[in-house]
């Protein structure tokens, strides 16, 4: 089931167990030495067709942090985040230039195998989008596909849905339409499906534009809980979120191409959120986050 081409790394041990995060978890900010890398992403381009939507994109991604990408619509926050578990693999015409390196292995190297990647590297999208099954069906919908044994499926499905902090909410009707949760909780439980496959990164595209102020405050605690044990890479239009939750936050912005009048994102900042918030270095920074532009 694994990927040998993939390195292997701590939390995949058993993908099938999700057990309460380790002792020996890495903390958040521990010593100041900060954590080690995930993603290291190259000189990235992303075309659709012959048009580049992102191009030239360096940041890192550090293990248990969460990571924000922000700016202004357009300007390729979504495409990035789907070539960081090869999700772009599925627009016809989608093409990832550069170097996505995972663990120091460019997962668009061949041999890599992109349904181990998406196993390995979850993602949660801007619409609750649960399966028309049972709240329990929908969690323990993955681990089935991947050969988990029934007999192990139950402490998946309960495990996984009290890290979404879902579980008190919902333990006495697990067998109920997942259709009939609120969107909050809906949001939660394709959190609670994305992590019941032990994911080491997960994906999150605009969790909470679709939820209001209490459920998106319930999911960002959520996430900042949930960095204890995965990695969080979080598209968002709101710069309260993230400042609020974020440890490192990548700045993005539009060049204007004259001639083919298209507009190409470029990134423009990457570094502590607090810093970007406070004293950012790019004045196409700090106008967007004082509200200036975009
Ligand atoms: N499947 C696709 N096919 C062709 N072009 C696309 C596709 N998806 C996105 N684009 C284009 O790529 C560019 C970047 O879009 P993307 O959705 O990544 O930006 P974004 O920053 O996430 O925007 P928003 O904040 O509005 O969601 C846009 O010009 C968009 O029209």
């Amino acid at each position: 089931m694994s990927d040998p081409a993939l390195p292997a790394v701590g939390r995949t041990v058993d993908p099938r167990r999700i057990g309460p995060a380790p002792q020996s978890a890495p903390q958040r900010h521990p010593d100041g030495l900060g954590n080690p890398t995930v993603y290291d992403i190259k000189d990235v381009s992303v075309y659709y067709g012959s048009f580049r939507a992102v191009k030239d994109v360096n940041f890192t991604v550090a293990k248990n942090e969460i990571t924000a990408l922000i700016g202004p619509s357009g300007c390729g926050k979504s495409t990035l985040l789907r070539s960081l578990n090869r999700m772009n693999d599925l627009v016809p015409g989608a093409r990832v230039e550069g170097t996505v390196a995972y663990h120091g292995k460019n997962l668009y190297d061949a041999g890599v195998d992109p349904v181990e990647v998406r196993r390995r590297i979850g993602m949660v999208f801007q619409k609750a989008n649960p399966f028309p099954k049972s709240i329990y069906d929908n969690v323990a919908y993955g681990p089935k596909i991947h050969g988990v044994p029934r007999s192990e499926r139950d402490g998946i499905v309960e495990d996984s849905l009290k890290k979404a902090a879902l579980w008190d909410e919902v333990k006495d009707k697990l067998k109920q339409s997942a259709l009939a949760l609120s969107g909050g909780q809906q949001q939660r439980l394709c959190i609670a499906r994305t992590i019941a496959l032990s994911p080491e990164v997960v994906l999150m595209d605009e969790p909470c534009s679709a939820l209001d102020p209490i459920a998106t405050a319930r999911i960002e605690e959520l996430m900042v809980d949930l960095a204890r044990q995965f990695t969080i890479v979080i598209v968002t239009h709101n710069m309260q979120q993230a400042a609020r939750v974020s440890d490192k936050t990548a700045f993005f912005s539009t060049e204007v191409n004259e001639i083919s009048d298209t507009r190409t994102g470029v990134l423009v900042e990457f570094d502590d959120t607090q810093r970007i918030f406070t004293t950012p270095s790019d004045e196409r920074t700090e106008n967007y986050v004082t509200g200036r532009f975009g």
